[in-house]
């Protein structure tokens, strides 16, 4: 069984900048290669899970979105925190160009990408996690039945900070201002096992 944690990408990993797809605009965000290193030090694959649909809305194609994951994991695999796998939905439900503008399984919240990673995993529910931005990040975690943590950087602390007491109770199991802090979090449980 694997311990995966699924990583959102855009305000997760890197700085959210509307539809990135130009590697020039790629920002790592900071202490994240290192708190990634931290769970691959404990055996967790690392699988990106991102919605795309700048691909839906004819702002870059498809080679873009995966030449940028290309340069992402160049510049994390120097800091020893390669991700293992990214799945990306290119898809939108209203906003699309021929086969993209479609209402499918895998834009998150849905859990498409999570079963599409089943092909190469088999995942230890129990000990994976989700952590993201928004909360179709956390729903969609939530949904595939692992453990969600959201973030406070890109959009995380906004939507944080407008949530009343009662839905951050049940949204998700834990928010962390940033990626450290939710590996810290995670290796906690681990540690508490
Ligand atoms: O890795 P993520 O955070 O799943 O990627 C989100 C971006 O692709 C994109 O998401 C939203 O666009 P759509 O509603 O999916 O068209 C916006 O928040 C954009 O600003 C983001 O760049
Ligand atoms: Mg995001
Ligand atoms: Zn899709």
């Amino acid at each position: 069984m694997d311990k995966i944690v699924y990583l959102d990408r855009d305000g997760t990993i890197n700085k959210e900048v509307d539809y990135l797809y130009r590697p020039e605009d790629l920002v790592i965000l900071p202490g994240v290669p290192e708190a990634l290193r931290r769970l691959k030090e404990h055996g967790f694959r690392l699988v990106v899970v991102t919605n795309q649909a700048g691909v839906a809305r004819g702002y870059y194609k498809e080679e873009d979105v995966i030449a940028l994951h290309e340069a992402l994991n160049e510049r994390l695999s120097k800091e020893g925190a390669t991700i293992d796998y990214f799945f990306y939905c290119p898809h939108h439900p209203v906003h699309g160009i021929m086969e993209y503008k479609k209402d499918c399984h895998c834009r998150k919240p849905e859990t498409g990408m999570f079963e599409m990673a089943e092909a190469f995993y088999s995942p230890d529910k129990a000990n994976s996690y989700m952590i993201g931005d928004k909360l179709l990040d956390t729903e969609a975690g939530n949904r595939y039945g692992v453990s969600s943590i959201l973030v406070g950087t890109g959009y995380g602390k906004d939507i944080y900070d407008s949530m009343s007491e009662a839905e951050k109770s049940v949204k998700f199991a834990h928010y962390a201002p940033s990626m450290d802090e939710a590996v810290d979090f995670i290796l906690a449980k681990e540690g508490g096992k």
